[in-house]
């Protein structure tokens, strides 16, 4: 972690991650977490509708296909989008911890240029918890899941109640996802343990 800023440091009382008891098996799909969520949502056409994947431990892969929308220079993926694909797979991970958490922090290296056309394949994972303080970590690659990094970042999501996204987000969504009859739909919109 050397170079990283200090508070990606996990502090010396921090512990190693718990997967959750009724996280999804390695290899399952976990699907959107929303269905308007730019990052993972099928509702969202011009979205990253990116795909995670329960991975052993306190670990997510996830796929990404970098769109002509997702552009920044001429024929390559915007920097923002992809830092959203690497937000989205270590946000991801919080659903293995049954954990309701946002990003706090988010350090990003831009390795080398992601083409459009190209698909992005994500890993991701916990590496310690301190209190309401959750570090990760996650890199993308091209040309395959063993090839060349493209991307890097380090996190740290802070754990919240429920209160975050009702308290600070707007009635009319939180109410349509509230009242979503679907119960591990409900859940997943704010990833809450059901
Ligand atoms: C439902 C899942 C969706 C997943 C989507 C993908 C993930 C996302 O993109 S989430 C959206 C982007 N993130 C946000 O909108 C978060 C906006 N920020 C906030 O709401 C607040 O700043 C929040 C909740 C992170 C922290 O506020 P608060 O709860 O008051 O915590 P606070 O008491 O200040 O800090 C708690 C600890 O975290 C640390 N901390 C908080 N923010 C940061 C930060 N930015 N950098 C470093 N450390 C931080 C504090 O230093 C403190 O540490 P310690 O316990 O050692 O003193």
């Amino acid at each position: 972690m050397s170079g990283r800023t200090p508070s990606l440091t996990p502090p010396d009382d921090a512990t190693a991650p718990v997967r959750h008891p009724d996280a999804p098996p390695a290899g399952e799909l976990l699907g959107a977490h929303y269905a308007h969520c730019f990052g993972c949502g099928d509702a969202q056409p011009h979205g990253l509708q990116l795909q995670a994947r329960a991975a052993e431990g306190v670990a997510i892969t996830a796929e990404f296909t970098v769109k002509p929308e997702h552009q920044g220079a001429p024929g390559l993926a915007h920097g923002g989008v992809l830092a959203t694909a690497l937000d989205e797979t270590l946000g991801s991970l919080n659903w293995l911890l049954r954990a309701i958490a946002v990003t706090g922090r988010l350090e990003t290296d831009f390795v080398r240029p992601v083409p459009v056309d190209t698909v992005l394949y994500l890993e991701a994972e916990v590496t310690a918890v301190a209190g309401r303080k959750i570090y990760s970590t996650a890199v993308g690659r091209i040309g395959g899941p063993e090839g060349e990094i493209a991307v890097r970042a380090d996190a740290l999501f802070i754990e919240v109640k429920v209160d975050h996204f009702i308290d600070n987000g707007r009635p009319e969504e939180i109410n349509a996802a509230m009242s979503d009859p679907d119960q591990r739909r409900r859940a997943r919109a704010f990833e809450v343990n059901p």
